[in-house]
């Protein structure tokens, strides 16, 4: 079985490794006074940072192959758990103190002493404590599951295929090979822009550096960068016109706002799994074509654009952006690239559909066009960066309808024109291997049929199953029993307590046979906390029976 590891690492004490093995690069080449070795130091550096990353993930690994694999699917551990197991464990303060400034660089030089000395990079288990202590802020672990193909029997290729095509029992019809039950650790190391040493205060300088420059020029519209938390200090380096800034919503990735948004998010179906299969496959393919020196053209379709479709509140934009998140933090198409480096590893522009239409006619199909030129300088100025582009359209339909509907319903011209200018658009951005366009609807039907056709991937998206709505109550009621919202006995153990499960499980089966959407699950608490209690903190006991009387109140919303 194949896991998926990401790890979220301490920007503030790995930056103090990098100073340790800094130092000590710098200082052994001044003493061998050899200007070559002193001209490589940079390189000897990035290797000794390598060389640390993966006894950090060795470790990581490790400490995982504790867990059985119940316990490894979906499992995100926190820094005080690691703290709590570990023998010779210490917590840490962010920015860490001079005394634990002490203690990193003492254990880096030990470390990288004994590696030396045993040519090995094991580490004993009290060190091992201490780096995860020390470097970790929480693991993530993404169950993969890997069905690779494999014409098993070795019978005639063409009758393999034909026994696939005819669905017939065959006895050689080729199987999806079932994986061995060995545990595999795919592990990825990552830190928040936000996070990294050095990066907040750069970006603050050049805010300030911008806040200088008249904004309130003839063309700057509206509420510029109202909604992007992205510094404009950094947004201003990025090639993007006014218009565009004031248009979209740009963010670097991978960013704190959107982290941990994957793992908060519950499916069936495989369904983020099989997301972050066609966005990596369909950047992936783009490196060959790149490879092969084509420029655009090609056999088969990749038109990088993928489709989320079903009803409202069922998570769709939510999971575009966090599957953004992943592929910054994954790095497929980004190797090598520093964990803690200023570089931003993606971007995501968030188009919002309502700023693209305009009263004035013409105006909305020249905004797009606009937009996408802005976007086009962005692929291009970041090709060779290992950094990608997401468009995020949400609630496509405002700017694909149907156009035979728009003007069956006698609309403007304009309509027409603005779908017409984006699946031109589409178009000519698609020969970009770094480009990614990610669109949501709750309206497939009323989508231009020559937009859907266009998507690699659509994907539907419903109001969650049994399994998915026990999991996102129980991590509600987890978050405010662990915030003191709710008391009880032991906050640890009590949602595996029988009684309180079959009472939740009984709430679980009542929201599945409304449909309760994951919007309104996540919402449940607030309203069940507003419309039956005055104080806080409630007994989980009042909360539960509370909280079934919430549900059945939904019935008649
Ligand atoms: N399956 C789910 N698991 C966990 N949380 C969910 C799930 N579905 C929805 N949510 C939560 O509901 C909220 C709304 O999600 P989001 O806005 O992404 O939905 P949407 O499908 O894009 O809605 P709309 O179509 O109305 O724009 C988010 O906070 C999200 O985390």
């Amino acid at each position: 079985m194949v896991y998926i590891v990401d790890a979220h690492i301490r920007g503030s004490t790995v930056q103090l490794v990098r100073h340790a093995l800094k130092e000590e690069t710098e200082s052994r080449s001044r003493l061998q006074e050899d200007l070559k070795e002193f001209k490589d130091s940079a390189a000897t550096l990035s290797y000794k940072m390598h060389v640390f990353y993966t006894v950090l993930k060795k470790v990581i690994g490790k400490r995982l192959s504790r867990y059985d694999e119940d316990e490894l699917k979906d499992l995100v551990l926190f820094s005080d758990t690691l703290l709590a197991e570990g023998h010779g464990s210490i917590e840490v303060r962010d920015p860490p103190t001079a005394a634990q400034e002490r203690i990193i660089k003492s254990l880096i030089k030990v470390i990288f002493h004994q590696m030396s000395v045993s040519k090995s990079d094991n580490v004993d288990q009290g060190q091992a404590n201490l780096l995860l202590s020390l470097f970790i802020n929480k693991i993530y672990c993404d169950k993969f599951v890997e069905t690779p193909i494999v014409n098993e029997s070795g019978g005639r290729l063409v009758d393999s295929v034909r026994a696939i095509i005819n669905l017939t029992k065959a006895t050689n019809t080729p199987r999806r090979k079932s994986t061995p039950s060995t545990k595999n650790f795919t592990i990825h190391l990552f830190c928040c822009l936000e996070e990294v040493p050095n990066f907040f205060r750069e970006s603050k300088l050049l805010s300030e550096e911008f806040d200088k420059i008249d904004l309130d020029g003839e063309d700057s519209e509206g509420d510029t960068f109202g909604t992007s938390l992205t510094p404009p200090g950094i947004l201003s380096q990025l090639p993007l016109s006014k218009q565009t800034l004031s248009q979209a919503r740009i963010t670097l990735l991978p960013s704190t706002e959107l982290e941990g948004l994957w793992e908060s998010l519950y499916f069936d179906d495989r369904i983020k799994q099989r997301m972050y299969s066609y966005a990596t496959i369909a950047l992936k393919i783009a490196t060959f074509s790149k490879a092969a020196n084509e420029n655009g053209s090609s056999a088969f379709a990749n038109n990088k654009l993928l489709l989320v479709q079903g009803p409202p509140g069922t998570g769709k934009s939510t999971i575009c952006k966090a599957l953004c998140q992943k592929l910054s933090i994954r790095k497929d198409f980004s190797q090598n690239i520093d964990p803690i480096s200023n570089n931003y590893k993606g971007v995501v522009i968030e188009i919002s559909c309502s700023r693209i239409f305009s009263r004035w006619f013409g105006e909305s199909s020249k905004n797009l066009t606009s937009i996408f030129a802005d976007v086009e300088n962005l692929l291009k100025s970041q090709q060779e960066d290992f950094s990608f582009v997401c468009l995020l359209i949400d609630e496509v339909e405002a700017i694909a309808f149907s156009r035979s509907s728009l003007m069956n319903k006698n609309e403007s011209t304009d309509g027409v024109r603005v779908v017409s200018t984006l699946l031109t658009q589409l178009d000519l951005l698609k020969k970009y291997n770094n480009f990614l366009v990610l669109a949501t609807s709750n309206l497939l039907e009323s989508l231009d049929p020559a937009f859907v056709d266009r998507a690699d991937g659509v994907f539907y998206i419903g109001n969650p199953s049994k399994g998915g709505i026990s999991r996102i109550l129980t991590s509600t009621l987890g978050d405010l029993i662990s915030k003191k919202v709710i008391l009880c006995e032991d906050s640890k153990s009590t949602m595996e307590n029988s009684i309180y499960k079959a009472a939740l499980m009984s709430i679980v089966e009542k929201c599945s046979t409304l449909g309760v959407s994951g919007r309104m699950l996540r919402k449940l608490p607030l309203i069940c906390l507003s419309e039956h209690f005055q104080e806080l903190p409630v007994a989980l006991d009042d909360f539960l029976l509370a909280l079934a009387h919430s549900v059945v109140d939904l019935q008649s919303v």
